[in-house]
């Protein structure tokens, strides 16, 4: 019923998958290059880079969703027991230091604290409401938080605006999809670069030789996302024709091609079946890899944070109720509490 099989995401596995689907014009239709999809695993004796997957040949018949209880990282000795003060220390990329948040009327953010630390995935969870679009829109500049400090790589972000936020390496992707509709995927990729774009009007008007340069590099650029990605099957389509699945990817690439250090996914799975939400997994971990990612992931599919995510926060009306390792946050009585209404009543 189920095949185990090894999966290294590395950038370099990648190109050769491609060029072999590429080869074959009908491997280049549909969702091209199909990923040997990862789901369940175990602690093996690889590397810390290895990853080892289990492959669901069958659907269960129930149609029960079937994650990995870890995202097969090998880490020993992992204790998922929440600790007080478990939080990340002097290696933390970003950092919010009791930061507050009013939306109109509403205290989006109360007092939210937490730390990141570089190469990690960090799960951001939460009801509807809870604050979580707030928190990102914190960090990225849009809401600036009116109280309390936000940090990356040691450098203070209040008052920063957002697209110079974006030029100190933190990029998003967006909870409704946000592409420019009437322009082609690699278009919309190529938005992505407009923070390292210095264009000339001279030079523009006259095509001259740098211009070209330029734009001959974020190209390249670009050509690389499209690769990592596998979207070359799509690549000159006007991306409002292309399913969900692959909009979402695009919007994942579009951000990878800012080039970012920390990558801030919000529901990027979203209004997914099964499958895309498998797929897009797959290149979420695989990006982190290739490009050496820190990952901040709102997502609410518990069985995704829990798979691939090293440690969470959990908000509810903009107010920390757990934070540390992912599936001690999770099932935090505070947290079952405010998700299914008390820790008696779910006992019952
Ligand atoms: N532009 C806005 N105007 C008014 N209220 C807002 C605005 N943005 C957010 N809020 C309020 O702030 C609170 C937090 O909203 P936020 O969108 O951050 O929650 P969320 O956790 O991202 O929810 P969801 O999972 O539904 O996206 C909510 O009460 C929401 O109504």
């Amino acid at each position: 019923m189920w095949r185990r099989a090894a999966y290294r995401p590395t950038a370099a596995a990648w190109l050769p998958a491609r060029r072999a689907a590429s080869a074959d014009p009908g491997a280049r239709s549909g969702p091209a290059c199909k990923p040997a999809l990862s789901i369940g695993c175990e602690p093996h004796g690889g590397g810390l880079d290895s990853w080892l997957f289990f492959v669901p040949l069958t659907a269960p018949a129930s149609g029960a969703v079937l994650w990995p209880r870890c995202h097969a990282r090998r880490r020993s000795g992992r204790d998922d027991t929440l600790r007080s003060g478990d939080t990340a220390t002097g290696d933390a990329i970003l950092a919010l230091d009791h930061v507050s948040r009013w939306v109109g009327g509403v205290r989006a953010l109360k007092d939210v604290s937490m730390q990141i630390r570089k190469g990690e995935i960090y799960g951001l969870v939460g009801p509807n409401g809870a604050g979580k679009t707030t928190l990102i829109n914190a960090i990225t500049g849009f809401y600036p938080p009116q109280h309390g400090s936000i940090t990356f790589e040691g450098q203070r972000l209040n008052g920063v605006r957002p697209d110079h936020i974006a030029r100190r390496g933190i990029a998003r992707t967006f909870q409704n999809v946000a592409l420019f509709k009437g322009m082609s995927v690699l278009d919309n990729i190529l938005m992505g670069r407009h923070i390292y774009m210095r264009p000339s009007a001279m030079a523009s008007l006259f095509d001259w030789w740098w211009a070209q340069k330029d734009e001959i590099a974020h190209r390249r650029k670009v050509e690389e996302i499209i690769d990592l990605l596998q979207l070359e099957a799509v690549r000159d389509e006007p991306v409002e024709v292309i399913p969900l699945g692959l909009q979402k990817r695009v919007e994942l690439a579009r951000a990878l091609a800012a080039e970012p250090r920390f990558l801030i996914l919000d529901e990027p799975m979203a209004g997914m079946n099964q499958e895309e939400k498998e797929y897009i997994v797959r290149f979420v971990l695989d990006a982190k890899e290739a490009l050496d990612l820190t990952i901040l992931l709102i997502e609410h599919h518990m069985d995704v944070i829990t798979a691939i995510c090293d440690r969470a926060l959990v908000i509810n009306n903009g107010e920390v109720l757990a934070e540390g390792p992912t599936l001690a946050a999770v099932n935090d009585p505070a947290v079952v509490a405010a998700y299914i209404g008390g820790v008696d009543d779910a006992a019952a």
